[in-house]
């Protein structure tokens, strides 16, 4: 403007908004399916929304244009509710989300998605208002540094025309009453005002906060909560009360019924009153419980995900998480101290094998394919439609486990017929798992050591959460084996979470680790490059936005 126009403008204002969520950023979506991604990133989850705003605030002297820059971001906290993938479609297919910053718009649509705001719900829209003004108001009026009462405003500052803020005639001397002040005062929008009392005049101004100083210059305003580390620092309470109410069948006594009283739960499970009413509350207060002065009942994410029966049940694997996981995790400063599984601290001996060390009692069987099925089968259509599998005819679900996985193949793809090889003491308890009702010939069970014994036939490969529990050693064996009998053309489908290129995102894959098992996660390149090893090529990844992500590979054609 200065050079084009020969004008030279009094401010210029930059602004522009980010989600972020688990320190990810989220930017517009390019296709649906970058909009389903983000969405299903957020789904159930807080994020924070960051608009970085800059002022640059013009002048010309001699014809020089002088510029001066401020730069401030806020950053306000959303939670999207847990919703369906029929809504998130619905959403998508809106059109809305597609030039939005994460893949929604809080003032249109998708206002339905968001069960709450914490900060300024215009910074969400796109522009923080409320602390532009305040920031202008400190750049246009910047407060005397002597007898400054502050008092912290709940609402938006007194300011009744930007050209007041613009004029350039006040100065921070020369403060006059401000009516705005009374005015909001009385109806209620601003809590309290600032008054700046300067040496020649006492003046009541009310505009924005300004950190009160002491006498050796140091600012006193209250610290920015560092609400991330609070929620750290409380998350391993949180997952036990939660393990707690699971395991004793809190969500499982109150499905199907109206509000209970605690005492009635208390009888119910066979604790204590006052116990189980702090349990309760504890549910209550973490989002899994609703409480009314008629008593508790189930939200509904704990019906569908808490309840043992539920169809989508994480059941099975909070009481892995409680039983096996926990006490590991208690052992975790040893645990890299020594750079090894703790299971000889945690459960008195050591683990020479992953699953044998599982497979040593029954119950312990039966809990641990209890985990394994709650999360195949709520990560097996996205796992099962990742790619375009209909071309295959036959495939094998090595370590395939109860055959979630395999159940929601056929589903989906009617001519694909699926064998579940996994190890006899596996393959002997699988009957419970299976979904009643059902056609089912397509899937057939077989028993066998993927390290040792022949691997079915199959033009199709399935290693779903296998790579990961190994060593170099043993992935060399298994990777062999499967190259060895896949035909030129035939595929290998590995289901894992699959890190970013930094290695630091998903927290849960990253945190997973921590169990040190002697196997690794992996991030996509790495995954390509250990498959191309085994003659595996055409790599293509899916990042699903589910648990578990999918990576497809064809084995390579003999050279002629
Ligand atoms: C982490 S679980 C994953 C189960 C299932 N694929 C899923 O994604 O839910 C690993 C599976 O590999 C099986 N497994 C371990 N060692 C095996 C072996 N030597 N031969 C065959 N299966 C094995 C285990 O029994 C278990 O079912």
């Amino acid at each position: 403007m200065h050079v084009k126009h020969l004008r030279t403008p009094d401010v210029v204002i930059g602004a522009d908004t980010i989600v972020s969520v688990d320190e990810q950023i989220l930017e517009k979506p390019v296709d649906k399916q970058d909009a389903y991604r983000m969405l299903s990133r957020l789904n159930g989850k807080e994020h924070s929304v960051f608009t970085g705003v800059a002022i640059v605030h013009c002048s010309s002297k001699d014809n020089q244009l002088e510029t001066e820059v401020t730069d401030f971001y806020e950053e306000t906290k959303v939670k999207f509710s847990d919703l369906s993938e029929e809504l998130l479609w619905e959403y998508i297919h809106s059109g809305e989300p597609m030039d939005k910053a994460g893949g929604y718009g809080i003032q249109a649509l998708g206002g339905m998605l968001v069960e709450y705001v914490h900060g300024d719900f215009l910074n969400v829209v796109g522009f923080p208002l409320n602390h532009f003004c305040k920031k202008l108001a400190e750049l246009y009026y910047p407060p005397s540094k002597h007898n400054v009462q502050h008092k912290k405003y709940d609402s938006i500052p007194s300011v009744d025309t930007f050209e007041n803020l613009s004029d350039g005639e006040n100065d921070s001397s020369n403060f006059t009453e401000h009516k705005g002040a009374s005015k909001l005062d009385s109806s209620g929008m601003c809590s309290s005002e600032a008054i700046y009392n300067s040496e020649n005049s006492s003046s009541v101004r009310t505009g924005f906060m300004v950190p009160l100083e002491n006498q050796n210059g140091v600012s006193e305003s209250a610290p920015k909560l560092p609400s991330k580390i609070l929620d750290l620092m409380d998350g391993f309470r949180a997952s036990k009360a939660l393990f707690v109410a699971s395991k004793l069948k809190i969500f499982d006594n109150l499905k199907d019924k109206g509000p209970l009283k605690a005492v009635d739960i208390a009888n119910e499970i066979g604790a204590s009153v006052c116990g189980t009413e702090r349990l309760l509350d504890a549910c209550a207060a973490l989002g899994l419980l609703e409480k009314t002065p008629q008593g508790y009942s189930n939200t509904d994410s704990a019906n569908a995900y808490l309840t043992s029966d539920g169809e989508y049940s994480l059941h099975g694997y909070i009481i892995h998480s409680n039983d096996h996981l926990w006490p590991l995790f208690t052992n975790l400063e040893s645990a890299v101290k020594e750079g090894s599984r703790q299971n000889h601290r945690a459960f008195g001996k050591k683990a020479d094998d992953l699953f044998k060390d599982y497979y040593h009692s029954q119950e312990v069987k039966q809990r641990f394919m209890a985990a394994m099925h709650s999360i195949a089968h709520l990560t097996a259509r996205d796992v099962a439609t990742a790619f375009d599998l209909s071309r295959f005819k036959s495939a094998c679900d090595l370590g395939g486990c109860t055959g979630a996985l395999a159940h929601e193949l056929v589903q989906i793809y009617p001519n694909l017929k699926v064998t579940v090889f996994d190890l006899p003491e596996v393959i002997a308890n699988t009957s419970y798992f299976q979904p009643s009702g059902q056609h089912m010939a397509p899937v057939t069970f077989a028993s066998g050591d993927f390290f040792k014994d022949n691997l079915p036939e199959a033009d199709l490969y399935i290693l779903s959460r296998v790579l990961h529990d190994w060593p170099d050693e043993k992935i060399h064996v298994l990777l062999s084996r499967i190259s060895a009998v896949c035909k030129p053309g035939s595929a290998l489908l590995v289901a894992e979470i699959v890190l970013d290129e930094k290695k630091t995102y998903p927290p849960r894959a990253v945190l997973q680790s921590l169990s040190m098992t002697e196997g690794k996660q992996r991030s996509g390149s790495e995954y390509k490059q250990l498959l191309e090893k085994y003659g595996f090529t055409n790599t293509q990844i899916k990042i699903t936005g589910n648990l578990l992500d999918a990576v497809l590979c064809f084995k390579k054609s003999l050279s002629p």
